[in-house]
C-alpha cells in the first residue's frame, strides 16, 4: 500500500473523482461512510454522547457527514462547528444537509468562551486534516489545547488536527486516543515522535484510484513516497516448497554471534536462522561457547574459534549461501579484524547487526568493504553512530535512503514501525510488531531470520521485507498468547511457524 503526500493524496482523490465518474461530495460520502463504520465498531453504545468539533475545510466537511450518519443510527450526537474560515463548498453543503436532522450545532468563533464538553463524551476531532497549511496559531490553537486538557476520549479523523502529515511537527496539535486514517497512509503515522499525538491508529480504506496506474498515464499524477507492507503482497513473495526439496535447497547459513558473557545472542540467533527455514547452520563461536551451544542448540554445526573468549579468526567462507554476523561479538582489536577480514572476502549479500555495526561505525573505512545489497540492521542509536544524528525522523528517513542508495546497501531501521530502505531507492514500512518486542534479543532474532531466508535465496530486499514482517508478525502472535510483558525473544522465535502459517493464509 503506497504512502502518499498530502499534495499527491490530493491529486489521486482528483483523479477519483474523474475516473469514477463521481463528485467531490460523493467521495467525501464515502470517506465518512467508513469512518461512521469504523467508529462504531470501535464504540458500539449509541447512548455514549459523542461530540463532533468541525472545521471549515473537507476534514470538517467530514465530521459533518459522520455526525449525520451517527443521527441515523441513532446515536446521541452534536456538532461544535468552529468558524476558523471560509468553508469548502463541501463542507457547506453537508452542513445544510444537518438542518432537519435534530441535531445540536453550537457555534465556535473566535473569542467565544470554551463550550462545555460532558466528560463521558467521546470527542471527534475534525477540525483540520492533511490541508493544514501552517502551524494552527492563536485562538484555534488554545483550542486544540482545551480538547487537550479535557479528559474525553479524543478520536481523530484522518489525521489529529495540527499534526503535519509529511514533515517534523511544528505547532500545536490534537493528542488523539484513537486515530482513524482515511484512504492512504501518511507518512507521519510512522514517525516515532508522533506516538503520543496519534494514540493508537487504524486505516479506514474505501474505494480510491490506484496511484501506481495513474503515475504513468497522468502526467505529473500522483506517485508516492513510500510503501506499507502487506500481507496480501508479502503473502504472494513466499517461496513454495517441492516434494523432492532437502537441506540443500534451503541454504547453509553461517552465524557469527557470541562471546564469553553473551553467547545468548548465538543462541537466539542460531534458532531463529533454522525456524525461517534455512537447511543447514554452522555458528562460529569463541572456545568458551562451544558446550552452550551444542547443548541448547543441537541442530547447530559449531566452528570454533581459536580465542577462548572472542572471535578473532574465521576460516573459509566459501560453502555457505548467507552469513549474518554481529549480535553479541564485542568489538575486541581483534574481533575488528575478524569482522574486516569476513567483509573482504564474502561477496555476496550478507546481514550485518549489533557490534558488527559498532565496529564499522568506529572503523567508517569498512563501510566500503561491505558486500553490495548486504542488509544493515541499525536501531536508531546504532544508525546515528554509522550515519550521524538527525535533527528528526523525517531527516532520518533521508539520510536512511541516501545510505541505502548511495552504498548499495538494505538499511533495516528497527523502530515501531521498522523502515526498510533499498538500493533502488525505495522506502517500506512494516505494520507488524508490538512494544512487548522491546526486550533483550528479540533483534538478535531478526538477524537470524534474514540470514536464514538469504540462506533460502530470497533476494535482500524480499528478505528484509518478509523477514521484518514475518519476525513482528512472529512478536503480535506470542504477545496475544502470552501479554507484551512476558514475552521473551525465544518467543517471537517459537511463533515464526504460527506467523508463516498466517502469512500463507
Ligand atoms: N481521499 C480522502 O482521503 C478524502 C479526504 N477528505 C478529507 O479532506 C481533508 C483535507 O481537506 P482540506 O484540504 O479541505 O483541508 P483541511 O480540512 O484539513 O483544512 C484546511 C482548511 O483549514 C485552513 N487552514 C489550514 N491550516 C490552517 C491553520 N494553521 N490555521 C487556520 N486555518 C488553517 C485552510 O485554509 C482550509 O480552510 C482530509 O484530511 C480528509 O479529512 C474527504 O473529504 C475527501 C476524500
Ligand atoms: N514498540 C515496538 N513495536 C514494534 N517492534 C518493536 C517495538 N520495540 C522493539 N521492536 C522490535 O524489536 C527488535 C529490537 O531489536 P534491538 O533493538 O536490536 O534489540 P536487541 O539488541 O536486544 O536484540 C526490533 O526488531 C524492533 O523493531
Ligand atoms: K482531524
Amino acid at each position: 500500500m503506497r504512502i502518499l503526500t498530502a499534495a499527491q493524496l490530493r491529486a489521486l482523490d482528483q483523479a477519483t473523482i474523474r475516473a469514477e465518474k463521481i463528485t467531490s461530495g460523493e467521495l467525501m460520502e464515502r470517506a465518512a461512510k467508513a469512518f461512521t463504520k469504523a467508529f462504531t465498531r470501535h464504540f458500539p453504545d449509541p447512548e455514549r454522547p459523542v461530540v463532533v468539533v468541525c472545521g471549515t475545510g473537507n476534514n470538517g466537511g467530514d465530521g459533518l457527514v459522520v455526525a449525520r450518519r451517527l443521527k441515523s443510527r441513532n446515536y446521541k450526537v452534536s456538532v461544535i462547528q468552529a468558524n476558523i474560515g471560509t468553508r469548502s463548498a463541501d463542507n457547506q453543503d453537508n452542513f445544510k444537509r444537518l438542518k432537519g436532522q435534530g441535531i445540536e450545532v453550537r457555534q465556535l468563533t473566535q473569542g467565544d468562551p470554551w463550550p462545555a464538553i460532558a466528560p463521558e463524551a467521546v470527542v471527534v476531532d475534525a477540525l483540520f486534516g492533511t490541508g493544514l497549511g501552517r502551524p494552527v496559531a492563536g485562538y484555534w490553537a488554545e483550542l486544540i489545547d482545551y480538547l487537550n486538557a479535557l479528559p474525553n476520549f479524543r478520536v481523530a479523523v484522518d489525521l489529529p488536527s495540527g499534526l503535519s502529515s509529511d514533515g517534523p511537527q511544528e505547532g500545536p496539535c490534537v493528542h488523539a486516543d484513537l486515530t482513524l486514517c482515511l484512504g492512504l497512509p501518511k507518512l507521519a503515522l510512522f514517525a516515532p515522535a508522533n506516538t503520543q499525538l496519534l494514540g493508537n491508529w487504524e486505516l479506514v480504506t474505501f474505494p480510491l484510484a490506484d496511484p501506481d496506474r495513474l503515475h504513468p498515464e497522468v502526467g505529473g499524477g500522483p506517485a508516492y513516497q513510500a510503501t506499507l507492507n502487506d500481507a496480501s503482497e508479502l503473502g504472494g513473495l513466499l517461496k513454495k516448497r517441492y516434494a523432492n526439496d532437502h537441506k540443500g535447497t534451503f541454504g547453509h547459513a553461517f552465524l557469527v554471534a557470541g562471546a564469553f558473557g553473551t553467547m545468548g545472542a548465538a543462541v537466539i540467533a542460531g534458532r531463529a536462522v533454522l525456524r525461517a527455514g534455512a537447511g543447514l547452520l554452522t555458528c562460529h563461536i569463541p572456545r568458551s561457547g562451544y558446550e552452550i551451544m551444542q547443548i541448547s542448540f543441537p541442530e547447530a554445526m559449531c566452528k570454533v574459534d581459536t580465542h577462548r573468549y572472542h572471535s578473532t579468526e574465521i576460516g573459509d567462507l566459501g560453502a555457505y549461501d548467507s552469513i549474518g554476523i554481529g549480535p553479541g561479538i564485542g568489538q575486541e582489536a581483534l574481533t575488528v579484524e575478524a569482522v574486516r577480514s569476513v567483509l573482504s572476502r564474502y561477496e555476496r549479500p550478507m546481514v550485518i547487526d549489533a557490534d558488527a555495526i559498532n565496529i564499522i561505525a568506529a572503523h567508517p573505512e569498512l563501510l566500503k568493504l561491505i558486500p553490495k545489497n548486504s542488509l544493515l540492521t541499525p536501531h536508531p542509536k546504532e544508525f546515528a553512530r554509522l550515519f550521524g544524528e538527525t535533527e528528526h525522523d523525517f531527516a532520518r528517513w533521508q539520510v536512511q535512503r541516501e545510505v541505502a542508495k548511495r552504498n548499495g546497501l538494505v538499511i533495516v531501521l528497527k523502530t515501531g514501525f521498522t523502515s526498510i530502505a533499498t538500493p533502488g531507492g525505495e522506502l517500506y514500512f512494516n505494520p507488524t510488531g508490538n512494544p512487548g518486542m522491546g526486550t533483550a534479543g528479540t533483534g538478535d532474532a531478526l538477524t537470524g531470520v534474514l540470514t536464514g531466508l538469504l540462506a533460502q535465496g530470497y533476494d535482500p530486499v524480499t528478505a528484509a521485507r518478509l523477514g521484518v514482517y514475518l519476525h513482528g508478525l512472529a512478536g503480535d502472535l506470542a504477545a496475544e498468547e502470552l501479554s507484551q510483558e512476558f514475552l521473551l525473544a525465544e518467543d517471537v522465535v517459537s511463533h515464526l511457524g504460527q506467523a508463516y502459517r498466517k502469512l500463507r493464509e
